[in-house]
Order: structure tokens, then C-alpha cells, then sequence
């Protein structure tokens, strides 16, 4: 297929479209490289350095999108709101917009466990509340909001998935965040040198060590969801399905599982906890395996930790 992915030069974006051209797809990524980086655009895939706001003639020809783009960081979208909505609702209604003007009916979208906010059970399915508590998954949801709207009103085929905690590498893709808020890059930041210590944001919360727990999910495994996603789109339904793996993890083991694959002490420090942060979120990823027969290759913490300290300590 004829694809265009948005935020194709971002972490996600970059490895997902690496495994469509890998695919046999004709891939062009469209992403203005405010957190993305140029050099992962994967070889076989055209680049168009622009805003999604203007993906007229990146449209040219297209199928379907996968549709990345967006800012994602919570504590920033806390402090600046009016980003994060024109950004990520704005900008993706932008997109919408220029889908219908060259009917292009299909599209796969990058959601997020943020949307649910604090669940009231775990592991959480699909069908739990939307509750979330920063301006970034609010944003994400309405796009999710939007989306079904689109598939009933115009016969939109649209896609959202709803991923857990990514990490891990595909090859010498990995995360390359500016600003890195994420655990696992940060804690092997300490391993190469780059940071002193690792900051443990809490160890009071009702888990068994104090500290939150997260569902991990290895980037390539995730990717793969997403050409099983493109597969599954259906003129006039939106369909959400979780991406996690089911396990959770604590901020602690995965301290530990880093110092075991990098054969560094890691110093870490306990710190207050960080605004928002709910305690244990883990998917039920039970939806996409039925429907899609979506199923994780790479489901250890250990080899998520282990692919992403590959690709960081080769460069
Ligand atoms: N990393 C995670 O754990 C995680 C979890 C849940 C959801 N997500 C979602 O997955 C997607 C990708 O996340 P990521 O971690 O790869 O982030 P990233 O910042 O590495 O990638 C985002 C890419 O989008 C580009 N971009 C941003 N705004 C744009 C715009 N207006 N026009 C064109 N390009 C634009 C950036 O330059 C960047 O290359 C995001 O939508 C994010 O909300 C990520
Ligand atoms: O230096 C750090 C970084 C993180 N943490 C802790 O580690 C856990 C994981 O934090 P991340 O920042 O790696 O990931 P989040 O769970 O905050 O965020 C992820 O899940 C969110 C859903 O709530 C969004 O989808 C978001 O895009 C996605 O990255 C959290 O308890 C956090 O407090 C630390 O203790 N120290």
C-alpha cells in the first residue's frame, strides 16, 4: 500500500515505518522534526519535513495514514495545555481535514493508556472509564472522540491503539527524546556515563516495593500491532484496542533487571513522587490478540531492557 506516516522521524513512528518498507510498502513520512531526528526516516522511505497541518500534498496518491505525530510529554502538557490541545486535537482535526478533501479513508492512530487516567481495576480493558488527569491523554482522547465521530459521520476506517509503556530498540532505533522522560532510557543514561544517579520518583504507593508499576512493551512487538492495525481498518468503524503485555513491572525491578544486563551499579535516589502518576497501570491486551492475533515476541523485561541497551551502548 501507498502509506503516509506522520512522526515517522520520532522513536515509535521511525521503527514502525522501518517494518513497512521492510514490509513491501511505499511508505512517506511526514514529520516537522521537533522531537524527531531526520537520520531514522528507515532507507526506501521518502521524507517530507513538514507540519501535519499542511499534509496536502504529502497525501498525494496515499491510502491510509499512521498517524504519530504529536507532543507527549505529560508534565509539559500540564504546564502548557494550549499545546497539547492544538497540537494533538488541532492538529490531527487539521489532518482529518486533509484526509477527506483527497479521500484518503483510513487511518491508524497512536492512543495511549493515559486516557484512562487512574484505573479502578487492573489489568484495564477497553471498555473501562476515560478518566484522564493531564491535558496529554485528555488531548489523545478526543482525538479518539473525534475518530468515532468520523467513522460514523464520513465512513472513516480508523485504528487507535492504545499503547502501554514502550521501550526497547529495533535495530539502532531507539529512543533519542531531547527531553527523556521515560525510565528505562534514563536509568541507562547512568550505565553509559551520561547521568550520575537514576531519580525514583516515590516508594510510598500501594504496590508491593512502594514503587509505581508499568506494563513495558517492546517497541518491535508494538510495531508490529500496527501493520496487523492497517490490516484490520474498516471503512466507517473506529476500533481501539490496548497494547501492553499483561505484566507489570516496579520502578525498582526495573532498576535492578538495567544493572543486570548493563553490569552497572546505577546509582538511584529516592525522590517525592512525580505529579500524576497513578500507581500500577498493565493492559489487557486481550482484545487485540483475539480480534487481530496480535501476539508479543519479545515480552521480557530483560530482553526489552537488553535491545535498548544494544542499540545505546553501540553507537
Ligand atoms: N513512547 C511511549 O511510551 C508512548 C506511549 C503512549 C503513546 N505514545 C504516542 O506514540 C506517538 C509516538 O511517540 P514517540 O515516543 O515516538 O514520540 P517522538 O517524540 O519520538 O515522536 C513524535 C514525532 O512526531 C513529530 N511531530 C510532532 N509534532 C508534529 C507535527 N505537528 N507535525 C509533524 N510532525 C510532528 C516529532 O518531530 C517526532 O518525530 C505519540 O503520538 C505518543 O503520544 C507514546
Ligand atoms: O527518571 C525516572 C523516570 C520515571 N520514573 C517512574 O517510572 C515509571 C514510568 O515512567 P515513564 O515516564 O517511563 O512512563 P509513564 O508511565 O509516565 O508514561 C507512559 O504512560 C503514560 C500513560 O500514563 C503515557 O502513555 C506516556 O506516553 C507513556 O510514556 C513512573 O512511575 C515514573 O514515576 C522514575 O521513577 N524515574
Amino acid at each position: 500500500m501507498r502509506l503516509l506516516v506522520t512522526g515517522g522521524a520520532g522513536y515509535i513512528g521511525s521503527v514502525v515505518a522501518a517494518q513497512l518498507v521492510e514490509a513491501g510498502h511505499e511508505v512517506t513520512v511526514l514529520d516537522d522534526l521537533s522531537t524527531g531526528h531526520a537520520d531514522a526516516v528507515p532507507e526506501g522511505a521518502r521524507f517530507v519535513e513538514g507540519s501535519i497541518t499542511e499534509a496536502g500534498d504529502a497525501l498525494a496518491g496515499v491510502e491510509a495514514v499512521l498517524h504519530f505525530a504529536a507532543r507527549s510529554l505529560v508534565g509539559e502538557s500540564v504546564e502548557k495545555p494550549g499545546l497539547y490541545w492544538s497540537h494533538n486535537l488541532g492538529g490531527t482535526l487539521a489532518l482529518l481535514e486533509a484526509m477527506h478533501e483527497r479521500g484518503v479513508r483510513r487511518i491508524v492512530f497512536s492512543s495511549t493508556a493515559a486516557t484512562y487516567g487512574e484505573p479502578e481495576r487492573s489489568p484495564i480493558v477497553e471498555s473501562d472509564p476515560t478518566r484522564p488527569t493531564n491535558p496529554y491523554g485528555a488531548s489523545k482522547l478526543a482525538v479518539d472522540t473525534a475518530l468515532t465521530a468520523y467513522a460514523g459521520l464520513r465512513g472513516l476506517g480508523a485504528v487507535s491503539l492504545r499503547y502501554f509503556n514502550v521501550a526497547g530498540a529495533y535495530g539502532r532505533l531507539r529512543e533519542r527524546h531531547t527531553v527523556e522522560t521515560h525510565l528505562i532510557p534514563n536509568v541507562l543514561k547512568v550505565a553509559t556515563g551520561e547521568r550520575e544517579s537514576v531519580s525514583v520518583f516515590g516508594t510510598d504507593y500501594p504496590t508491593a516495593d512502594g514503587t509505581c508499576v508499568r506494563d513495558y512493551i517492546h517497541v518491535s512487538d508494538l510495531a508490529r500491532a500496527h501493520l496487523l492495525a492497517l490490516d484490520a481498518v474498516t471503512e466507517g468503524q473506529h476500533k481501539i484496542y490496548n497494547l501492553g503485555n499483561g505484566t507489570g513491572f516496579s520502578v525498582q525491578e526495573v532498576i535492578s533487571v538495567c544493572r543486570e544486563v548493563t553490569g552497572h551499579d546505577i546509582p538511584a535516589v529516592v525522590g517525592p513522587r512525580r505529579a500524576g502518576d497513578p500507581a500500577v497501570l498493565v493492559a489487557s491486551s486481550e482484545k487485540i490478540q483475539r480480534e487481530l492475533g496480535w501476539k508479543a515476541e519479545r515480552a521480557s523485561i530483560r530482553d526489552i531492557v537488553a535491545d535498548a541497551w544494544d542499540a545505546l551502548s553501540g553507537e
